[in-house]
């Protein structure tokens, strides 16, 4: 098989407790990981006659040389060993970039699996997280492929089943910078830790997002989206921003929200699933 088309699918973060800090400074975490069944597409097209790693297009703003992709399918081929094809990758971009729906880290994780499987290197799934954790902290769980409780920065990741509902993502009209607001002095750090057992499958609802404060005084056009959704039931931002998402039981239900959402906001409505799309896709293949 020469070209292979592969989904990297966005995440929520259903809830986002910050419950410390490390002494390099990062915060420590304890969030609910779910996908959505919604994202980019990447294809994978083997180039026998030109060995290497290159991108179709690149991504506007961003140099290949950072861009996520390129890094992760450099990191397989330093893995890999013999005569190696070079790739061609293609990026169908759908995701806002920097809006926590984490499609760089999920880009990334889509090209570990990708190459792993078309170059035949031969990485186990706890060796290819631990490649993603140099990537990106949220790059493990797209490796790993399931609905999570992460810990630590996102990487101690225990499986679970929260509800498979329906969700109205809007993205607001700014671009958030993580850092930023992980700088921020008002942010806070101090949440009780939770336990939650592994079987967990109730409702992420009663629970936050702890960057929500902050990022709702710096910018006003996630202020305004989260309390126009607000009116439809519970609303909450993913990650550090800047996309909020609105929770509902069935698509119709998100569908009417979404229909009369204000003018000139983007976004789409999509479904929680809990396993990633890109792995339904990879065991159909197998
Ligand atoms: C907040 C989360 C939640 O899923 O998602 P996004 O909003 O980015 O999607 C992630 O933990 C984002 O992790 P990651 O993608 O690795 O963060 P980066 O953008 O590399 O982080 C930028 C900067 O934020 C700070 N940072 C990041 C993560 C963390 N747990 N503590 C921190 O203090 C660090 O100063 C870091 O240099
Ligand atoms: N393939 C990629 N897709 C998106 N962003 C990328 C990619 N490679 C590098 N980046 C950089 O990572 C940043 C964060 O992007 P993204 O993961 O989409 O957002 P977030 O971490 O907020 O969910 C972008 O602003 C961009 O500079």
């Amino acid at each position: 098989m020469n070209s292979i088309t592969l989904p990297a699918p966005a995440k929520l973060n259903l809830f986002l407790h910050i419950v410390g800090r490390r002494p390099d400074g990062y915060h420590e975490l304890q969030t609910l990981f779910q996908f959505l069944d919604y994202g980019d597409d990447l294809t994978f097209t083997l180039t026998h006659d030109k060995p290497g790693v290159r991108l179709k297009e690149s991504i506007p703003g961003v140099p290949d040389e950072d861009n996520l992709i390129v890094r992760a399918a450099r990191a397989v081929l330093d893995r890999a060993s013999g005569s190696i094809p070079g790739v061609t990758i293609e990026i169908e971009k759908r995701l806002p970039m920097g809006g926590g729906l984490g499609g760089g880290s999920s880009n990334a994780a889509t090209t570990l699996l990708a190459l792993n499987h078309l170059w035949k290197v031969g990485l186990g799934t706890d060796e290819l997280a631990d490649i993603g954790l140099e990537l990106g902290a949220d790059v493990p769980v797209f490796v790993r492929g399931h609905a999570a409780f992460g810990e630590g920065v996102g990487e101690q990741l225990t499986p679970v089943n929260p509800p498979e509902d329906w969700f109205v993502v809007l993205k607001p009209d700014c671009e958030i910078n993580t850092g930023k607001i992980f700088s921020e002095e008002g942010l806070t750090r101090d949440t009780p830790r939770i336990t939650i057992a592994p079987a967990f499958e109730g409702d992420a609802s009663r629970y936050r997002n702890d960057c929500e404060d902050v990022v709702r005084r710096l910018y006003p056009e996630v202020n305004q989206s989260l309390e126009w959704l607000a009116q439809f039931g519970p609303a909450r931002l993913t990650g550090t921003g800047a996309c909020i998402f609105g929770r509902f039981p069935t698509e119709s239900a998100a569908r009417i929200i979404w229909e009369s959402k204000p003018s000139g906001i983007t976004g789409f409505v999509a479904k929680g699933v809990n396993t990633s799309p890109l792995h339904k896709k990879l065991t159909e293949l197998e």
